[in-house]
């Protein structure tokens, strides 16, 4: 049977300042799964978040389990949306457990106290992204990595059914790049939570996303199920690099760039 989609987006365009951000981008996404935003710098990916999440205003429909995500009041939406921005200068003074805490807002009335069940729901996300240890730490004095990982930890207290994370592995060492893609991926699994990722590294892309919608100039270049976007002349193109693309025995999919200067550089050394 088939299943429908619970996040819908059509024709959604931005402009800002006489200045076409977005051009007609369309998806469809069924909940339970990954959608990895790729694209060069500049391309749009932290832009289409940011429709997507209603965080800003634009033109074209956009649907989210059948309501229109910009008429939702603000509480609702941090009820069902729960967004990771890029890392910004923000700097709270307050400790991770308390940034991680604010999480519960959307689902609290307002000064009321948090309950065991709370603390434990704090508590089970701050373990979840590594950081019990650093629980009392001031957020400003946590490295550029623990930062990242305690506004994930946010986003999973916040409960919410969309997730939508703005190069969400940016800062994190490979083991965490990992840790925390695995971690979305059972969420979506095991929850039927949706996310849509942004991300710089194809290879995780290509393993952690059953769908990825490619970018460049503000268009949407291709979107579909992973393999089918993971083309090596579109690839190619988009990123002004040579692309390959293999799969391993074991199914793991290598996105592979060559630049030209480094086929140039092989070749120097071997004349000399
Ligand atoms: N508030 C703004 N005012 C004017 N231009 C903007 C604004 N926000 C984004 N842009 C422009 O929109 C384009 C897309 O930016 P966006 O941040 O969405 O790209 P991106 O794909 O996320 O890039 P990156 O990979 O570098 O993070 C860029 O040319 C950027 O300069």
């Amino acid at each position: 049977m088939a299943v429908e989609p619970t996040l819908i987006a059509s024709n959604i365009s931005l402009d800002i300042n006489d200045k076409t951000i977005l051009r007609d981008i369309s998806l469809q996404l069924q909940s339970g799964r990954i959608l990895g935003v790729l694209g060069p710098n500049g391309a749009g990916k932290t832009s289409l978040l940011k429709c997507l999440s209603g965080q800003v205003d634009f033109t074209g429909m956009l649907k989210w389990n059948d309501h229109d995500v910009r008429m939702l009041d603000s509480k609702s939406r941090a009820q069902q949306i729960a967004v990771v921005n890029q890392m910004n200068d923000n700097v709270f003074a307050l400790t991770l457990a308390q940034v991680v805490q604010m999480g519960l807002l959307p689902h609290k009335p307002l000064f009321s106290l948090g309950s065991r069940a709370d603390e434990e729901k704090v508590n089970a996300a701050i373990s979840s992204v590594g950081l019990r240890d650093k629980r009392a730490s001031p957020f400003n004095e946590l490295s550029g990595g623990e930062q990242q990982r305690c506004l994930i930890a946010r986003a999973l207290v916040q409960e919410a059914q969309l997730m939508v994370l703005d190069e969400p592995v940016n800062h994190l060492d490979v083991y965490y790049q990992h840790q925390i893609l695995q971690l979305l991926r059972s969420l979506c699994h095991s929850q039927q939570k949706t996310a849509v990722v942004s991300l710089h590294d194809l290879n995780l892309a290509a393993n952690y996303c059953e769908y990825l919608l490619l970018l460049n100039r503000g268009k949407c270049i291709a979107f579909g199920e992973t393999k089918s976007v993971l083309n090596p002349s579109l690839l190619s193109d988009v990123f002004r690099v040579p692309c390959q693309v293999n799969q391993s025995k074991t199914g793991l999919i290598q996105v592979h760039f060559e630049p030209s200067f480094q086929a140039a550089q092989g070749q120097s050394k071997h004349e000399i």
